[in-house]
């Protein structure tokens, strides 16, 4: 069977399809990977869930986003799980909605979440693991996974818990992630994400020149557009120092697992989606969706 079948367990029968660039990334880092490195950790977090470990062959897809804040993570998950029918999970959601309920948490993370840092394993997990299990009680199959991990620990108890089949770095020039964090809105009504950054960036010492458009909200949404308030430049940047402090040795983590897809994103979504489509080898899989809903 092909990685690429392997990883892609219930899309696509194993068509024996030609190395893509996605099945060459895999490639080339899991000669790396090490099996005394996938340990299972005796954490007790680790044991406070109650999920099942299923054969990939009886379950959908479960990938992982990483990639910086304002990278486009929520886009392109959530984009994909509308294609392939599989639950978005976002661990900043799923605390954003703690933060908008009056539980006993609400306070303590609004202060964390406020100055960019992060929320304590055992807090983030217990989110995770109450999300995942009313998932697996309604019959839901599959996720991809966005904003977590954000540790080594956090990856050490994932790994230990449920299999990770792929995961996907989306990565952008800092510069430009401060800029589309900073345009980043919300509308308060629909909750539907937009941007309001124009992005221009000329072609300098080896970077391509890249564009993006904003994503301009319809009319009904404009007058009910907020701003995230850990998106203010001073957090942003705590966030991204805090990225590359916690969350770049995931990348590691997994690259040395073979698991690890880099992207680093072309430009705005309409050069990135078909882009993205083509290396994870779901470009026919869009054609054949838009052609069933045409
Ligand atoms: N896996 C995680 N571990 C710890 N804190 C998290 C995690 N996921 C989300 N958070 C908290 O929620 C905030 C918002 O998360 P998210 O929406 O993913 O932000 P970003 O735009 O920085 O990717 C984070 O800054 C952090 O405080």
């Amino acid at each position: 069977m092909t990685t690429l079948a392997r990883l892609l367990p219930k899309l696509r029968p194993a068509s024996g399809a030609s190395s893509s660039y996605f099945q060459r990334c895999l490639s080339s880092s899991s000669a790396a990977a090490s099996q005394s490195e996938s340990q299972i950790p005796s954490h007790p977090l680790f044991f406070s869930a109650n999920l099942t470990r299923r054969d990939p062959k009886d379950r959908n897809l479960q990938w992982v986003f990483l990639g910086c804040p304002g990278v486009g993570k929520g886009t392109y998950a959530s984009r994909l799980c509308n294609l392939l029918g599989v639950p978005h999970i976002a661990t900043g959601d799923l605390v954003r909605d703690e933060l908008s309920s009056a539980g006993a948490l609400s306070a303590q993370l609004k202060e964390i979440v406020n100055q960019g840092k992060l929320v304590s394993d055992e807090i983030i997990l217990s989110l995770l693991w109450k999300r995942l299990e009313g998932g697996q009680d309604k019959g839901q199959s599959g996720f991809i996974l966005d904003g977590f991990p954000r540790t080594i620990k956090q990856a050490e108890i994932l790994e230990g818990m449920i299999d990770i089949d792929l995961v996907v770095n989306l990565k952008l020039p800092e510069d430009i992630l401060i800029e589309k964090c900073l345009g980043r809105r919300l509308c308060s009504q629909c909750g539907k994400n937009f941007n309001i950054a124009s992005i221009n960036v000329k072609g300098e010492n080896g970077n391509p020149a890249m564009s993006m458009a904003p994503l301009l909200p319809p009319e009904n949404c404009m007058s009910k557009l907020i701003t995230r308030t850990d998106d203010t430049e001073e957090v942003v940047r705590e966030r991204l120092r805090i990225y590359n402090d916690k969350t770049q040795p995931v990348e590691d983590f997994y690259r040395r697992r073979g698991k690890l897809l880099e992207f680093n994103l072309p430009g705005g979504i309409p050069e990135s989606w078909p882009k993205l489509l083509q290396v994870l080898d779901l470009d026919d899989y869009e054609d054949k969706q838009s052609a069933a809903t045409a």
